[in-house]
Parts: C-alpha cells; sequence; structure tokens
C-alpha cells in the first residue's frame, strides 16, 4: 500500500509527540499517570472500533470522550492551569529539550547524599525539624512552585541553614531534584491515613502523603525526638541511623521494614 508523507504530516506527528512527551514528562511519577494511561486506552479503543467500522460503539465511545474532555476541564483546572502556566515558565523552557532525563534512572550523587546525611545527623542531635524530598522521575515542579524556588547545589551547610528555627525558609519541605536544592518552604498534600500513629505530627503526615502522591522519597527529622524517618511508596521507617540513610538515598532498600 502506498501513502504519501507531506512535510506538514511530519510536523504534525512530532508535534502531537512533542505533547505527549510533555504531558508524560508533567504526570510521571504520580498518580495522575494513570489518570493519563486510562484516557490513552480510552482513546486507542475508539479509534479502533471507528477503523473497523463498529458505529454504534464508535458513537458511543466518541460521545464519552467529548464529554470527558470537558469533564477532566473541571475536574482538573488547578492542575490545568498550572500546566499552562509551566509551559511559558522560564525553567520549563531550559528543560523542554531535556530527553536524557526521560530514559535515565534518577541517581543520586555520592557528596549529595554525604550533605544530606550529615545535615540530618546534626538535626538528630541538636532535635532541629526537617523534612526533605527527593524526586525520582517526577521533576514535582507543581510542588517546589507552592515553595520558594533555589535551584542551588546540595551542601550541609545550606540544608542547616534552610532548617535553622529562625529561619525564613525553615517551614515546610526542601524539594531535590536532579541533585540541586530546587526549593525550600514548600507545601506537601497531608496524609487521611488513620493508621498513621498518632505520634507522629502533620510533618510525618506530609512526608507520607507525598510519598503515596509521587515516586518522591522523603526524610523526615522529628523536632520532638530527634528521629530520622524514611518514607517511600506510603511506607515509612522511623529511628533508621544515618548509615541506613545513606543507604536509602542510594537505592539500597535492604532492611526498609515496611510500616503502614
Ligand atoms: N503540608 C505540609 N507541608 C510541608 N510541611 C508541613 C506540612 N504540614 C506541616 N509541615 C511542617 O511540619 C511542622 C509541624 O510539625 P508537627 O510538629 O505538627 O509534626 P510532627 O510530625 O509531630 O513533627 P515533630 O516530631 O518534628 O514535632 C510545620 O511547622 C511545618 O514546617
Amino acid at each position: 500500500m502506498f501513502f504519501h508523507l507531506s512535510l506538514s504530516d511530519i510536523a504534525d506527528i512530532l508535534l502531537v509527540a512533542f505533547i505527549f512527551y510533555q504531558v508524560y514528562k508533567l504526570v510521571k511519577g504520580t498518580v495522575a499517570i494513570n489518570i493519563f494511561a486510562g484516557i490513552f486506552t480510552f482513546y486507542v479503543a475508539w479509534l479502533l472500533v471507528k477503523a473497523l467500522n463498529m458505529e454504534l460503539m464508535s458513537d458511543i465511545l466518541g460521545q464519552f470522550i467529548g464529554m470527558g474532555v470537558i469533564a477532566l476541564l473541571i475536574v482538573f483546572q488547578q492542575e490545568v492551569r498550572r500546566f499552562l502556566l509551566l509551559i511559558g515558565s522560564k525553567y520549563n523552557l531550559q528543560n523542554i529539550f531535556n530527553f536524557e532525563r526521560l530514559f535515565s534512572k534518577p541517581s543520586i550523587k555520592d557528596e549529595v547524599a554525604e550533605a544530606i546525611v550529615r545535615a540530618c545527623d546534626y538535626f538528630a542531635k541538636t532535635k532541629t525539624g526537617a523534612l526533605i524530598v527527593l524526586s525520582q522521575n517526577s521533576e514535582l515542579f507543581n510542588y517546589a512552585q507552592t515553595g520558594v524556588l533555589l535551584r542551588s547545589i546540595v551542601t550541609e551547610e545550606l540544608l542547616e541553614n534552610i532548617f535553622f528555627k529562625n529561619s525564613p525558609l525553615h517551614d515546610g519541605a526542601v524539594i531535590i531534584a536532579d541533585n540541586k536544592i530546587l526549593a525550600a518552604r514548600c507545601i506537601l498534600p497531608v496524609s487521611d491515613n488513620n493508621n498513621i500513629p498518632g505520634s507522629l505530627g502533620l510533618r510525618h503526615r506530609a512526608a507520607i502523603g507525598m510519598s503515596a502522591a509521587t515516586d518522591a522519597h522523603i526524610v523526615v527529622v522529628s523536632e520532638e525526638t530527634g528521629n530520622i524517618t524514611f518514607v517511600k511508596d506510603g511506607h515509612f521507617k522511623v529511628r533508621i541511623t544515618p548509615q541506613e540513610l545513606n543507604s536509602f538515598l542510594h537505592n539500597d532498600f535492604t532492611g526498609f521494614v515496611v510500616n503502614k
């Protein structure tokens, strides 16, 4: 079968691929990826029934897709707004062609892990509350935007300065992405899980909520007890040692006992 591929067809395909990539990058590692996958499956099914000339089925699916777009816009109006804002932001334009990130596995640099471990050890000894989010595949830019964007290198001194009680940035969470401190004073989603022990307050609930909503790993240091807690996938391990923290930061989860 011969088909003609014009320049505008190529531009069309590239544009669609580009938009899909941007949407995928935005939702990768968050719960929204499931919604994205669901919509995509629905759309493919619609194309299939249309190609097979199944008129009734394609009509029903077509109606659903037409209404679905409006429903999605209403349900996700905040996210859509942020997404549109994001497109024009300087940050995103700098990273828009970063295809490398899509295929590379996130890894933490030794010096970054070391700075985090030393700072957390200091927080534990001085009973300084801290909340540090480590991005994995998701950029977490939406969450970073709730705080103060820093984009600075990770040092023990800077982390200690941020969480110092009188610092204007000490409230909320620090987000570390791509081995940089992306933002401080960020607001995280608080978990409403009833099984979380009452001894764990809002800081820990925010860490657990964040780990359930995204693929991020979170380190919490309690102001009350000085305990270091590591959180991932909605699970947490309380009272970890600096050595354990170092292993977990390097994605070695031997000994990560699951608590819910
Ligand atoms: N949604 C949130 N996002 C980010 N940070 C939060 C959030 N909720 C609370 N925090 C941080 O947690 C602090 C309050 O911690 P709280 O004492 O309630 O928690 P905790 O888990 O008992 O911790 P600690 O053991 O340190 O007392 C706030 O000052 C703020 O810095």
